[in-house]
């Protein structure tokens, strides 16, 4: 038998596994390591993050990555270049996480790497029939085995593409499995550079249980701090929008857009809620211009709006009302009090966030591709039902060192 299939054998088979959950969002602000300790699988999971840290990206990688990233028009060159150099970058990252607290490789199980989303074109945004739902990750596996030395699992999307899903969201799986409790409703809330949250029914039905995006949580905020002040990456405690007036016929615009009109499950990234997305809404609006702090106080708002609306959709059509659902917030958004704010405000729930859980907010979405791995090497069949959007398969490809 191959060593490193008989390896991968072995680590089925133990009883704890150590697996390293990589994860890059929409936002580029850097590589979130999580390494996990992984006992059972499934709704037998139990996880314990023993070290968790986020890696800035510097400025190079942000440049190198935004050439190329959510835009239809690239230079191909340097897509395939990327791919390479991205996979590499997360190994050397990797390699000094560990050396930095003495961890040999040799005690890691497995890698689950997510990769660098660089375009996400569902069917509801691409729009050409003979097409089917598209994403790219890349960042490729192979040199995280090589340079490494650690089995690694990566390209995750694909999967859930083929067996009739959009590639995203993944979170459901990680969400049901870690987070579910019979008896009690949760959401799932998470807010990266899109938000998306996994509907929890206190019956643990999986059927009833599903997961959307619901738009942009941070992508639009980022966009426009970034332009109107070059030296700050994001709008740090909502400092600038607390200044800020909401533009109410701007929002109007905002919020008109056939995205928020599809059925759930639906998935979505900066490819739409774009800077153009923006100026298109602000050219139908009078006056068509306005001060940063009041444009960032809208586009806070505006999320804070889809999001409040997809859920209070959500809860309309279960048993439920608003009332007896905890709502467990996770990602960066979570630090923006005045998004917060607004939650608290439009959504008579009662939050939480998932840190409370056992899982820190900052490290749920690094967890979850540890927790996707574990189920592909060690899992038992799950099944979701026929539920659309999630389908019942194990995800992510196999890469071996040698
Ligand atoms: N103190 C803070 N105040 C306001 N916003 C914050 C704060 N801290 C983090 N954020 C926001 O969180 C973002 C990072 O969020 P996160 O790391 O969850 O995104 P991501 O994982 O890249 O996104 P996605 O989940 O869409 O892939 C930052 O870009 C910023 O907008
Ligand atoms: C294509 C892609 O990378 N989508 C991300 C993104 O970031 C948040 C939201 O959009 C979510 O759908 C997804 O990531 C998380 C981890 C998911 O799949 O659940």
């Amino acid at each position: 038998m191959n060593k490193n299939i008989n390896a991968l054998y072995q680590i089925a088979q133990k009883e704890t596994r150590s697996i390293i959950g990589l994860m890059s969002g929409t936002s580029l602000d850097g590589l979130d390591i999580a390494l996990c300790e992984i006992s059972g699988s499934g709704q037998n999971s139990a996880v314990k993050i023993t070290e968790f840290e986020t890696i800035d990206y510097s400025e190079d990688i942000k440049t190198e990555i935004r050439k190329v990233f959510a835009k239809k028009e690239i230079d191909f060159q340097h897509l395939v270049m990327l791919n390479e150099w991205i996979g590499i970058l997360h190994a050397e990252m990797i390699n000094d996480f560990l050396k930095k607290r003495n961890i040999p490789a040799s005690q890691i199980d497995l890698i689950a790497s997510h990769g660098q989303t660089v375009l996400h074109a569902p069917k509801f945004l691409h729009q050409q029939e003979k097409f089917p739902n598209a994403t790219l990750q890349i960042g490729d596996g192979d040199h995280i085995a090589v340079k490494t030395g650690i089995i690694t699992l990566s390209d995750f999307r694909q999967k859930h593409i083929a067996a009739g899903g959009e590639g995203a969201p993944l979170a459901v799986y990680g969400d049901y499995f870690l987070f579910g409790k019979k008896g009690e409703n949760r959401i799932m809330l998470n807010m990266g550079g899109i938000a998306n949250f996994t509907f929890l029914p206190a019956s643990l039905n999986s059927e009833e249980t599903f997961v959307t995006d619901t738009g942009t949580g941070n992508t639009l905020i980022d966009l426009f701090t970034k332009h109107y002040y070059p030296e700050k990456s994001y709008d740090k405690d909502a400092e600038i929008a607390k200044q800020g007036t909401i533009n109410q016929l701007l929002l109007n615009h905002l919020k008109d857009d056939a995205f928020f009109r599809q059925e759930f499950p639906k998935t979505i990234g900066p490819e739409l809620f774009s800077a153009e997305y923006v100026k298109a809404a602000l050219a139908k609006s009078t006056p068509d211009t306005i001060s940063p702090p009041d444009l960032l106080a809208t586009l806070t708002r505006f999320s804070a709006e889809t999001i409040a609306e997809a859920i209070q959709y959500a809860v309309s059509h279960s048993n439920s009302k608003l009332e007896d659902f905890k709502i467990y917030l996770s990602g960066g958004g979570t630090h923006n009090p005045l998004l917060v704010q607004w939650l608290k405000e439009l959504l008579p729930c009662d939050f939480h966030k998932t840190d409370e859980l056992g899982i820190s907010g900052d490290a749920k979405e690094a967890v979850l591709f540890a927790i996707l791995a574990n189920e592909t090497i060690a899992g038992d069949d799950f099944n979701f039902g026929s539920h659309k959007g999630i389908p019942s398969v194990t995800m992510g490809k196999i890469s071996l060192p040698q």
